[in-house]
């Protein structure tokens, strides 16, 4: 199998005080096309570094990224990228924000602001285009940034912790959002998070990272869907999968 994006035997190294500080060793991964994978690791396994590679930010100091069968050789319009932080731009209201990739694109005005009111509407931020990013909550901005990376129709949706922050209401009112949009939209998710059960109501496949992003764990996740966390956690097969997936973050870090 070749996936939509895959990648190879990927090493990063950093250089730091004339050291060589290495974070990521030969880390493959093949992603089916339409899946929702997540990719679970304790904090400081490569989890950052593996995405940015993906996503085309940064260049691998060995190995490759192929996306549709070919080389990434930087970031691609086709693949969006929802970071641990807010990257929305202050000086533009929520309207505007969500337009940028569309401007980016060259799509007429009056397009862009249909496409962002529609994309607005469906995140819950309906009434909220005119106010700029300091004037929401850290969920609504969350919202916006999402609403952003939708507007660049992306087919292939990487996102980094990007509920990690939030209360648990918030994150759970947003997870349930994201399956919404993402169901039956053909779109590729990469979702890498530390959390176990974010993990599992989310994922079709959960891949565990131990140190420098190797896998310890790598299983389907055969739960059926629509899923909430409550109806979850008194499914046996979601508890074993739990168990399965705890001891192998476990291992992981040893
Ligand atoms: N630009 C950099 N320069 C030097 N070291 C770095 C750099 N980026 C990451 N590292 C190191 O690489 C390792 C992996 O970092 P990374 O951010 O990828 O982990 P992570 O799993 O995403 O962690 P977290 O869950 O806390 O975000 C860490 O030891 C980190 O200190």
């Amino acid at each position: 199998m070749t996936g939509v994006l895959a990648a190879e035997r990927l090493t990063k190294q950093f250089a730091k005080d004339d050291q060589a500080i290495v974070a990521l060793r030969e880390f493959s991964l093949t992603v089916e096309e339409g899946s929702f994978v997540t990719v679970l690791g304790r904090s400081g396994c490569g989890k950052s570094t593996m995405l940015n590679l993906l996503a085309g930010l940064t260049e691998p100091s060995d190995g490759a990224v192929t996306y549709r069968g070919r080389k990434l050789s930087g970031p691609d319009i086709d693949i969006g990228y929802l970071t641990q932080s807010d990257t929305l731009m202050p000086w533009r209201d929520v309207q505007r924000n969500v337009e940028m990739p569309l401007e980016i694109r060259g799509v007429r005005a009056e397009e862009r602001r249909g496409t962002a009111a529609e994309l607005l509407e469906r995140v819950g931020l309906k009434g909220f285009e005119k106010h700029y990013p300091r004037e929401l909550s850290g969920g609504m901005r969350r919202r916006a940034s999402l609403a952003r990376m939708l507007a660049g129709t992306p087919r292939t949706l990487l996102m980094d912790e990007p509920f990690g922050a939030l209360d648990a209401q918030l994150r759970t009112e947003l997870q349930e959002e994201l399956l919404r949009l993402w169901q039956g939209s053909g779109q590729t998710v990469v979702f890498v998070t530390h959390d176990i059960e974010e993990a599992l109501l989310l994922g079709d496949r959960i891949v565990v990272l131990g140190q420098l992003g190797r896998v310890v764990a790598d299983r389907e996740v055969g739960l059926e869907r629509p899923r909430t966390l409550d109806t979850l956690r008194v499914d046996p097969a979601f508890v074993e999968l739990h168990t399965a997936m705890a001891a192998a973050l476990k291992e992981g870090s040893s």
